[in-house]
């Protein structure tokens, strides 16, 4: 039986690619939120969540972390990087006035992630964020009338029947946006069209109050093991001011010996520490994307 996939909708979102890219024979289940998505799996009318977690310019997609650390108990079962090419498109009966936009839509990823290229084209242009890339590009082609423009991918462009005004509007062009398949059992992988790298195991970590130097001795208990770490990022705990918990990622597979030992060490010196995931990592290489099944 096919796996269910919520993913952040609507079709030709970002979010949309990486699942087709993923898993092709997947049956797609379109949201219009990140908590939605993460909700699907927890009350299992969806087998798979898969969601945006970090893009290459703007950091970490704060949402996705706050859900799963605060509302959801939900594994990460693997993750997929996929490279981001930003486009600008209207309504191909307001492309020539493209000068005159009077506001731009888009996810504030997506936003941000233009933000050079509209600041020097499109000064004072005000915009509004949607709830995706593909919400903007539908709510354009639902407005012909107006002049508007949002910032999406190829794919939105040609499902929601806009002209691409300017192609490659992101600032940067190393624009990668990494994404996380999030499921209570073991996803099926087969017949994934991605490159398949090494694996990586999520670890939180709530370090003890008011203990000096206790960051530093964290990380001595993966430095002195070589355990290497690709990243590591703060989050508020939101019990107050000042209450901070770590989202620690580690560049190897959890094992028998090294992982588990630096978490003995870690709540030996009074931290709280929890495994969110050990999972493999997968990478689309190419920018052209497959075409979207219908
Ligand atoms: O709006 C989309 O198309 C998404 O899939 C979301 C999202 C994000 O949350 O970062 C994904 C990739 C891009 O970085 C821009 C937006």
């Amino acid at each position: 039986m096919a796996q269910t996939i919520a993913f952040l909708g609507p079709r030709a979102t970002f979010t949309d690619l990486a699942v087709s890219r993923l898993f092709p024979k997947g049956e797609k289940l379109p949201m219009m939120t990140i908590p939605e998505c993460l909700d699907a799996v927890n009350e299992n009318y969806a087998d798979i969540a898969l969601i945006p977690l970090e893009n290459a310019l703007e950091g970490s997609v704060n949402i996705t972390l706050d859900y799963l650390i605060h509302e959801v108990t939900l594994p990460i079962k693997g993750e997929i990087i996929a490279p981001i090419q930003q486009h600008y498109l209207m309504h191909p009966g307001q492309a020539a006035n493209w000068k005159q936009t009077e506001m731009i839509y888009s996810h504030s990823h997506a936003i941000a992630q233009c933000h050079k290229f509209i600041h020097k084209e499109l000064k004072g242009t005000p915009y509004e964020y949607a709830t995706s890339t593909a919400a903007a590009a539908e709510f354009v082609r639902d407005n012909p009338g107006r002049c508007i423009a949002a910032i999406a991918n190829d794919l939105a462009a040609q499902e929601y029947g806009l002209e691409i005004v300017r192609r490659d509007i992101h600032d940067y062009s190393h624009n990668h946006t990494r994404f996380i398949i999030v499921s209570k059992k073991e996803p099926d992988f087969s017949g994934h069209e991605t490159v398949e790298g090494n694996n990586k195991t999520t670890l939180i970590v709530m370090l003890p109050a008011d203990h000096t130097g206790a960051l530093h001795q964290v990380l001595s208990a993966f430095a002195w093991r070589k355990l290497n770490l690709s990243k590591i990022e703060s989050r508020p705990l939101k019990t107050g001011l000042g209450n901070y918990f770590f989202i620690i990622d580690i560049d190897m597979k959890l094992d028998d010996v090294l992982i588990p030992g630096a978490m003995a060490e870690l709540e030996a010196l009074g931290c709280k520490v929890s495994l969110l995931g050990s999972y493999p990592s997968f990478t689309i290489e190419k920018t052209g994307y497959p075409a979207h099944e219908k």
